[in-house]
């Protein structure tokens, strides 16, 4: 064995125990060694017998560490079923990778209920192990614990972790406040086209943050006596520019005004829990935040993020694709209103409960119950905006809707450079569409789909998209490589399974 070959062995044995929620120490119980030993496992420095593999995915109650574990992940797909009964939507992606950023903001412990176990959070997770955050998952595996260090060790920041992801760019915020000097590899993130960072290092300036780009990392410099002299205007009005505004505004002493900000569902979250740490803000779900904020922050703090609409976006239109009576609950309806309204226009037949709150106490949720209907295209073109308006997120699923809806369906996709194209690969599933510019796209309905075997875009939306597709078409289909998928969704094939659907997980040996 290399050792870059134990390194992965170690990243795969990391990733697992992470999953299961234990710690070293309860592994090394478990597998009748110290935890000085499974650390060693997990940095690749231990020579590793394949009994002690086969004990470790004993341990874990998992093949993730048999051999093939190391190779993708791939979705065998037996479509043509219809759904039924209820699935509960998860907290969000975009909320949980902003809290995780944000702990790093109190010295005192972050307890987060109901995270995510998805990829991308993971992945944050590793980039903060590495800095000295320790994590444990509690409660079997439902609530997460952050505890930070005395001193965050900035220089050992896992690089392959952070590129993996463009959340970690929300560390900038915090970690302005901690050090006058360190370094960010480049964000990754869904290949959408060019994503611009010049919106967050133009916001954060105001807060004396100089950054140069060169060698993979941002490197940045801190000028602790600088702090923003008047209100500070995105260049643009994004999500994840408004949260790191906020996160550096939050232990700014004075008053931030933050103007064109994003109000949408994860800078709500952000907000809410700022308040838990102390923070005041005014303006939430506006385009203007006022943030007063504290210099120092040393509380425990313990917040519930609220659940992802783009995943409630993602299960309603399963149920619309495969012509389904389905219930989907704990939908964050205030950021799905618009949605459903065109949805409705387009004849979408659903009901809805009363609304009740989220654990968080703020954020609106209603069960929805889709019944199957018989939709029309709509009558003007899908395009996103944001917040209040179609989530851009949410727009590739009006693609696979639009394809079993009669009619012409436009989308309009201004926002990413290289996401419509994508979906053109549901013409390999039998719908027609037809790309007219790298932006728009024409689908044309009724689809007869059929199954096919494909490999995931580089895009989270557009590979569910294709999944959901899958899920209508008659027959097996094959969707390889999904780790993109498992990024922001959390076990969706097994959940889909649990309403009816059939897919199978498999992998490479
Ligand atoms: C972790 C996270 O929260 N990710 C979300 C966040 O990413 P994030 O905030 O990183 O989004 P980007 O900064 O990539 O912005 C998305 C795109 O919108 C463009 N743009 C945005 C705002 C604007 O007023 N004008 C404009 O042109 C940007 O140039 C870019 O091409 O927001 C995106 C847009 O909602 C979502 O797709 C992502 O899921
Ligand atoms: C574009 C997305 O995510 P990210 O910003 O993490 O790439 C997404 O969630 O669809």
């Amino acid at each position: 064995m290399t050792d870059t070959y134990l390194a992965r062995i170690g990243k795969l044995i990391r990733t697992a125990r992470l999953h299961r929620g234990l710690t070293q120490s309860q592994l090394a119980e478990a597998l009748g060694t110290s935890q000085s030993a499974v650390n060693r496992m997990e940095s690749g420095q231990q020579n590793l017998s394949l009994e002690m593999v086969a004990r470790i995915g004993g341990a874990l109650d998992s093949e993730i560490v048999s051999l093939g574990y190391a190779g993708p992940m791939h979705l065998r797909v037996e479509g043509g079923r219809r759904l039924s009964g209820a699935i509960d939507v998860r907290t969000s992606k975009n909320a949980c990778v902003a809290l995780l950023c944000a702990s790093l903001l109190t010295t005192g412990r972050t307890t987060l209920r109901g995270v995510a176990r998805i990829e991308e959070v993971y992945r944050i997770l590793e980039v903060l192990g590495s800095i000295g955050v320790r994590s444990r998952w509690i409660n079997d595996g439902a609530d997460l614990e952050l505890t930070p260090p005395a001193r965050l060790s900035l220089d050992d920041m896992d690089a392959d972790a952070a590129r993996r992801t463009r959340s970690v760019l929300m560390l900038l915020g915090p970690l302005l406040h901690l050090s006058d000097r360190f370094r960010i590899p480049y964000a990754g993130g869904c290949d959408l086209g060019t994503r611009s960072v010049a919106p967050h290092l133009s916001a954060l300036r105001a807060f004396g943050l100089h950054v140069t780009a060169t060698d993979g990392s941002y490197h940045a410099s801190v000028e602790a006596s600088v702090s923003p002299q008047r209100p500070i205007v995105l260049t643009e009005r994004g999500d994840t520019v408004t949260e790191n505004a906020l996160l550096a505004a939050a232990r700014n002493p004075g008053t931030t005004v933050i103007r064109n900000a994003s109000p949408n569902y994860m800078v709500q979250d952000l907000c809410f829990f700022l308040e838990l740490l102390g923070v005041r803000i005014e303006g939430i779900g506006t385009t203007t935040l006022v943030v007063h904020g504290k210099a120092d922050i040393d509380c425990d703090v313990d917040y519930a993020p609220a659940e992802d609409p783009v995943e409630a976006m993602s299960l309603l239109a399963a149920a619309v694709v495969t012509g389904s009576d389905l219930t989907i609950r704990r939908v964050p309806v205030e950021f799905l209103e618009i949605e459903l309204a065109v949805l409705e226009e387009m004849g979408l037949e659903y009901e809805s409960t009363p609304e009740y709150t989220s654990r968080n106490g703020r954020t609106r949720l209603t069960d929805l119950t889709v019944h199957p209907s018989k939709l029309t295209a709509p009558t003007d073109k899908i395009h996103p905006m944001p917040f209040p308006g179609i989530n851009i997120d949410n727009v590739p699923f009006f693609a696979v809707i639009g394809a079993a809806a009669n009619g012409t369906t436009l989308i309009h996709d201004w926002v990413y450079e290289n996401r419509a194209i994508y979906l053109t690969e549901l013409t390999r599933l039998g719908a027609d569409v037809k790309l007219l510019d790298p932006h728009r796209v024409l689908v044309q309905g009724p689809v007869r789909w059929r199954r096919n075997e494909l490999v995931c875009p580089p895009a989270l939306r557009p590979a569910v998209v294709i999944l959901l597709a899958m899920l209508a078409a008659e027959g097996t289909s094959v969707l390889r490589n999904v780790y993109v998928i498992n990024r922001g969704y959390e076990d969706l094939a097994e959940r889909l399974n649990s309403v009816g659907a059939r897919i199978e997980t498999f992998r490479d040996i």
